[in-house]
């Protein structure tokens, strides 16, 4: 078992990663304080899998949670799913005390935390990911949102769970692309921090891709220090915490412009990260040799490097709903290295333009 901490002062929280940590999950509500209900929201792939297992940690531990399960996929990240999940919250008698549960993949975790953040103006989190890329980054750090028809994430607040609990044992029990499309941000972590990290991923791909345990506690330790170390430093995104941001003003076109259903978001993530390298080359930051590392490791992980079913010009509108267009200006993370990354604002529309069209099948 590994602990990673989250050190945020009084609103410190563990990250509790490994196998059979039943007994972690009981202790820590046992001594948390909480009311004697409690909700854990789950989704139709997730919940059948393990809900009741876990509803029977935290009746040993003296917390009786109802079970709500959500459908499965993208399109419940939305305040109308959020509404319903207020009006069982309600209807059962969730108090200030009580903790709400999120037991699933980003999808579960970013709608489950606005709901806590907002249901009473907050109520206790607990952070119980399932998917490769809940663990290694939409757990951690305190971003809960839904979705707006206009942009992904537009609707949303920075709110702290009290724990993360992430059971290695469940990964295994879901489909390969439910579990993979993590690996966008995890090499993610590489090319914004940790060029070590990023060349242990080139040499241990096989082993990555074959969910070998020692391999798995790796990463997503790994990712979760990262993350946890730079959202130590600026918890509300005001500088540095942009750099977990890479690929992403293009990921999160790719995702509007294919309705969020045809892509992971991780997959998404990995076609935003090749179009941020391609950029990266044509400002004269990155060497084209690093580039090529990077599509290469995109391209080992089994994930995608262009975008079918999206055009260029619709990709182009959608930057500017992101959240770091700033008076019109497009913020771009761009790589300078591998493991460095800085912030530019004057990436010529022609650049953008030319990278976009090469992205789009
Ligand atoms: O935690 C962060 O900060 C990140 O940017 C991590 C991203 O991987 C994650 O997808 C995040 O939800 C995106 O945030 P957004 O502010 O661009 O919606
Ligand atoms: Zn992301």
């Amino acid at each position: 078992m590994r602990k990673v901490m989250v050190e945020l002062g009084a609103r410190s929280y563990p990250i509790v990663i490994g196998s059979g940590i039943d007994n972690e999950i009981i202790s820590f509500v046992r001594t948390a304080g909480y009311s004697a209900h409690g909700m854990i929201v789950t989704d139709t792939n997730v919940g059948p899998l393990c809900a009741d297992r876990i509803a029977a940690l935290f009746t040993d531990a003296g917390v009786h949670t109802e079970i709500v399960t959500i459908p499965a996929g993208e399109p419940s990240k939305s305040l109308a799913q959020a509404n319903d999940l207020f009006t069982s919250a309600i209807e059962l008698g969730l108090d200030r005390q009580s903790p709400i549960i999120a037991l699933g993949g980003g999808v579960v975790g970013d709608l489950t935390g606005f709901v806590a953040a907002t249901y009473m103006r907050g109520v206790p989190f607990l952070q119980m990911p399932t998917s490769l890329l809940a663990q290694v980054d939409s757990s951690v750090g305190g971003k809960v949102a839904v979705n707006h028809p206009l942009g992904k994430n537009l609707i949303g607040a920075f709110y702290q769970p009290d724990a993360v609990f992430m059971d290695l044992d469940l990964l295994r029990t879901l489909p390969r692309r439910e579990i993979f499309s993590g690996l966008g941000e995890i090499i993610k972590y590489g090319i914004i921090y940790d060029a070590d990290f990023f060349a242990w991923l080139e040499e241990h791909c096989a082993d990555v891709l074959a969910l070998e345990p020692t391999g798995a506690t790796h990463i997503i330790a790994r990712s979760c220090e990262i993350k946890a170390n730079v959202v130590r430093q600026d918890e509300r995104e005001g500088g540095l915490r942009r750099i977990l941001n890479f690929g992403h003003t293009i990921a999160h076109a790719v995702e509007k412009e294919t309705g969020y259903v045809r892509y992971r978001h991780g997959e998404a993530v990995a076609i935003g990260m090749a179009g941020a390298a391609a950029i990266s080359v044509q400002m004269g930051l990155l060497a084209e040799d690093d580039r090529v590392r990077i599509s290469e490791l995109i391209r080992a992980m089994e994930l995608p490097l262009t975008a079918g079913g999206v055009t260029a010009d619709a990709m182009y509108a959608d930057l500017f709903h992101d959240k770091k267009t700033v008076g019109g200006r497009i913020h771009w993370v761009l790589a300078e290295g591998i493991g460095r990354v800085s912030i530019h604002d004057d990436v010529p529309e022609a650049v953008i333009r030319k990278i976009l069209l090469g992205l789009s099948s």
